[in-house]
């Protein structure tokens, strides 16, 4: 089900030797999806952590998605796929996992892509950035009213994006998102001990 805290993993914030700990805090605090979003690492090295944090969300009950790049997905036997607007597209996506696993769509703040998106066969749709991101600070931005529009219009979760943090997270959610993902709010903590701290502050608001 995706509901609730959606973490995602940075290579900056939780490189190799944090990547685990600093996970394994964020489903300690309650997150019940987690992300392996790595743009720079080898493809064996991905794999690799792909399986560890697979391994991992599955202990805590959580899902686990892989960004990017449904091959990777599947060979690890993630729970799903985040794909972008310019990742392959959502066919090609569904032709390689199946109807069993997520995928999931960045829609930006269009609530017609949305709606369209939905209509296609996602399982969810993300839309952001609606506050100033550390982590992608060029990333469209999306006016909360376009979240509400697309949440009294479609039938999927939305996942709310970019720069969320405990303090503005309750508009999302207020607006109907049924999870908030999150990067620099969770791992832009060094200690393990704050991860938790945050993700349960985050949890505690669904
Ligand atoms: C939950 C979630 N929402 C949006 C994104 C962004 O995906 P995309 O637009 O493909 O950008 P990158 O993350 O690939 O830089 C996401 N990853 N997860
Ligand atoms: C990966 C990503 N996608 C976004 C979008 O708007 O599609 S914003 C974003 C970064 C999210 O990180 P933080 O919680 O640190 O802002
Ligand atoms: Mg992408």
């Amino acid at each position: 089900m995706i509901h609730g805290l959606y973490a995602i993993t940075d290579p900056q914030l939780t490189p190799d030797e944090r990547l685990l700990p600093a996970a394994r805090a964020a489903l300690r605090g309650g997150a019940r999806l987690l992300q392996y979003r790595d743009k720079t690492a080898t493809p064996r090295q991905r794999e690799n952590r792909a399986a560890q944090l697979r391994d991992l969300c599955h202990e805590f009950g959580a899902l686990f998605i892989v960004n990017d790049d449904p091959a990777l997905a599947a060979r690890v036997h993630a729970d799903g796929v985040h794909i972008g607007q310019s990742d392959g597209g959502l066919a090609a996506a569904r032709d390689r996992l199946g109807e069993q696993r997520i995928i999931g769509v960045t829609c930006h703040g269009d609530a017609r892509l949305v709606v369209q998106t939905e209509q296609a066969g996602a399982d969810y749709l993300a839309m952001g950035r609606f506050f100033p991101s550390h982590t992608k600070p060029g990333a469209p931005a999306a006016q909360l009213e376009a979240l509400r529009q697309a949440c009294r219009q479609c039938h999927r979760p939305v996942v709310a994006i970019g720069g969320v943090n405990p303090d503005n997270a309750p508009q999302l959610i207020q607006a109907g998102a049924a999870s908030v993902a999150v990067i620099h709010a969770l791992f832009g903590h060094p200690d393990p001990a704050d991860i938790e701290v945050a993700a349960r502050r985050f949890s505690t608001l669904f």
